[in-house]
């Protein structure tokens, strides 16, 4: 769908400093975001991340002017959302998708009228929805309506209702939350799609690590109104920080389990005299070496895959490998210190 050119050097949405407290008389203050700064630059799919009551929500209905702030500053490409007069108001909700978990659809009206509603003319409605539908995979299910439809055929025409005034943001606020995991993964290939031929950039609320992990490009996780840690998805999935990004990051690989092994004493990590039991993981995005048979020639090692759980995010392996180790103890220190010199994060689990 055609849109006016973005000016990429300015960011989509930059927020400093953005504090929001919700004001009640019966219940006191409540400090909703406190001291948050952000920056989501033109095609980004930046993931915001956080438990329930975190603030997520809070933080999309600023950006889209939808609640004010107390303090700090929230720019929607380049305009400070607070004080914009109403007309402004409506062109920055305009330009700004916006999908959610439950899909808001109206159950009164076909597909093709869902989708058609934020278009003003008959002739926008005519020329814009089939596309629209064609965009999101539903043109066969123009006069449906929203009962006779999956949650991710909903979705998918939520989808193309925020996109029916060619945005250049789209907010997603836990649009995959009330999907099975299959949907959900098609769905955010949909996104995902829809970011790569339409430019747009993506604001991804979600409670799921692995949301973030398929699609976004940089997260922010969030915590109690603040941001405990934020960057490339690679390095923080790579190297988390702070301990709820830690346990946020476990949530998406089974390396973990390799701890409940240890403890049940299973057969499959028990060691014989010799060997050492090792996990491996990808910490920098510039490994390309074949670096079990590497380890396993140089230093004349057997080298037994336990188990493992490597995935590619941002187009390089995220990831790692339990394995045990069997050789002499010289051999194998001067493996660890190979694969310690190309950067693999390298945790002796057993020895
Ligand atoms: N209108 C409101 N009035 C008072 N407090 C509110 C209001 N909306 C949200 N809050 C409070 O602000 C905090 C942040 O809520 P918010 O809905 O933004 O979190 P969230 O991370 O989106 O959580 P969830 O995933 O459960 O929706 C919570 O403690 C919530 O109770």
């Amino acid at each position: 769908m055609e849109r006016e050119h973005v000016d990429t050097r300015i960011p989509a949405v930059e927020i400093s400093h953005l504090t929001k407290i919700y004001h009640s008389d019966d219940e006191g203050n409540k400090t909703a975001l406190s001291d948050i700064s952000l920056t989501v630059q033109p095609g980004d799919i930046y993931g915001i991340i956080g438990l329930s009551g975190a603030g997520k929500s809070t933080l999309v209905r600023c950006i889209n002017g939808l609640e004010g702030y107390d303090s700090g500053s929230v720019k929607v490409r380049g305009r400070e959302v607070k004080g914009l007069a109403p007309r402004d108001l409506r062109a920055l909700r305009q330009e700004t998708g916006m999908i959610f978990q439950h899909f808001n659809l109206m159950p009164s009206r076909t597909v093709a009228g869902n989708v058609g509603l934020p278009l003003r003319s008959r002739s926008d409605r005519r020329s814009r929805v089939p596309r629209l539908l064609d965009l999101v995979g539903l043109e066969d299910l123009a006069d449906r309506y929203p009962s006779e439809l999956s949650g991710g055929q909903q979705q998918r025409v939520a989808i193309a209702r925020a996109l029916a005034n060619s945005p250049d943001i789209l907010l997603s606020d836990e649009a995959t939350s009330a999907l099975d995991p299959t949907t959900t993964k098609s769905i955010l290939q949909l996104l995902r799609d829809l970011h790569d031929r339409l430019g747009i950039t993506i604001v991804l609320i979600t409670h799921e690590m692995s949301v973030v992990r398929q699609i976004c490009n940089k997260i922010a996780v969030i915590d109690h109104g603040t941001i405990v840690e934020r960057g490339r998805v690679f390095d923080v999935f790579a190297n988390p920080q702070a301990s709820l990004t830690r346990s946020f990051v476990s949530t998406t690989s089974n390396l973990d389990k390799v701890n409940d092994l240890i403890q049940q004493d299973s057969p499959l990590v028990r060691l014989e005299p010799g060997q050492m039991l090792l996990r491996m993981s990808y910490v920098t995005k510039e490994v390309s070496e074949a670096l079990v048979s590497r380890i396993s020639r140089i230093y004349d090692l057997d080298v037994n895959i336990i188990f493992g759980d490597i995935d590619v995010v941002e187009g390089a392996p995220l990831g790692g490998l339990v394995v045990r180790l069997s050789g002499r103890a010289d051999q194998i220190a001067g493996a660890l210190d190979y694969l310690r010199e190309r950067h693999i994060g390298i945790e002796v689990l057993k020895s």
